[in-house]
């Protein structure tokens, strides 16, 4: 059984379809992109499978469970958490922190007279956690606004892999990087990746990074699959070349 599991899932705007009848499996331990060009349905693909956005038909499941229309933090506490293209970071807080506030928020309680102590020291094991697999051990009490732009990107990933998720989703997480920060975020990615075996799902523009880390690439067109496969195979079909125009730069 796949881990996260799509089917005709579909979301209209009006007239307008952002999401056409998708079907996708993404099996556990697998990093799966989602390509395509601009409108094509990605972010809105993101925030169906998270619980921003409502699908108008379909059905998704985790785990096996149907999860398509439950609240966002009902989701992240099933164990999907996502990174945002925007960034999410308190400029302020230290890396730690924020990697902090972000595990409290998946597993959070409500206010606990006698379990508070344990609560954050817990939430702080996650966070360091986490920062020593994105390799921001280093910077862990820096505050996150002086952070390169490409550790920046990195403690956003870093964040959403303090709340422990099974499924991660990386919106775009070179977005906004030279090309030296990109390579370098790439290949610290590359290795958490390969050591974790976390299961990922991943939008991103920049082809190069896409095929550095991905095993397997959906291609939306118009709302709609139009390739499911192989890398290799995604970069030779014909559809997915007319879509974009001029092929892979
Ligand atoms: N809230 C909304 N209301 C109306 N239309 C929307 C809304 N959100 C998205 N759309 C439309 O749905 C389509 C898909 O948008 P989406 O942002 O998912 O594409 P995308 O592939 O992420 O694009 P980009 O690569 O530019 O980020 C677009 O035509 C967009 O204008």
């Amino acid at each position: 059984m796949a881990l996260l599991e799509l089917d005709g899932v579909t979301r209209r705007y009006g007239a307008l379809v952002a999401l056409d009848q998708v079907a996708m499996a993404v099996e556990e331990g697998e990093v799966r992109a989602v390509i395509g060009p601009n409108g094509a349905g990605k972010t809105t693909l993101f925030n169906v499978i998270t619980g921003t956005v409502k699908p108008t038909a379909g059905s998704i499941r985790f785990a096996g469970q149907p999860i398509a229309g439950l609240p966002s933090h009902q989701i992240c506490r099933l164990g999907l958490s996502r990174t945002f293209q925007i960034t999410s970071l308190f400029p302020e807080m230290s890396a730690r922190e924020n990697a902090r506030l972000s595990a409290q928020a998946r597993h959070g309680r409500r206010w606990q007279p006698f379990g508070g102590a344990h609560i954050f020291e817990e939430a702080s094991a996650r966070a360091d956690a986490a920062l020593k697999q994105l390799g921001l051990s280093g910077i862990a009490d820096t505050p996150a606004g002086l952070l390169s732009h490409g550790d920046q990107r990195l403690l956003e990933v870093a964040m959403a892999l303090a709340q422990q998720p099974r499924v991660l989703l990386l919106d775009e997480p070179t977005q906004g990087l030279s090309v030296e920060e990109t390579q370098q975020a790439v290949e610290t990615l590359a290795g958490f990746l390969k050591t974790s075996g976390m299961t990922v799902l991943l939008v991103e523009h920049d082809m190069e990074v896409v095929f550095r880390l991905a095993h397997r690439i959906t291609v939306l067109h118009r709302g709609a699959v139009i390739a499911d496969g192989a890398p290799d195979a995604v970069q030779a079909d014909k559809a997915v070349q007319e879509a974009y125009l001029g092929g892979f730069e």
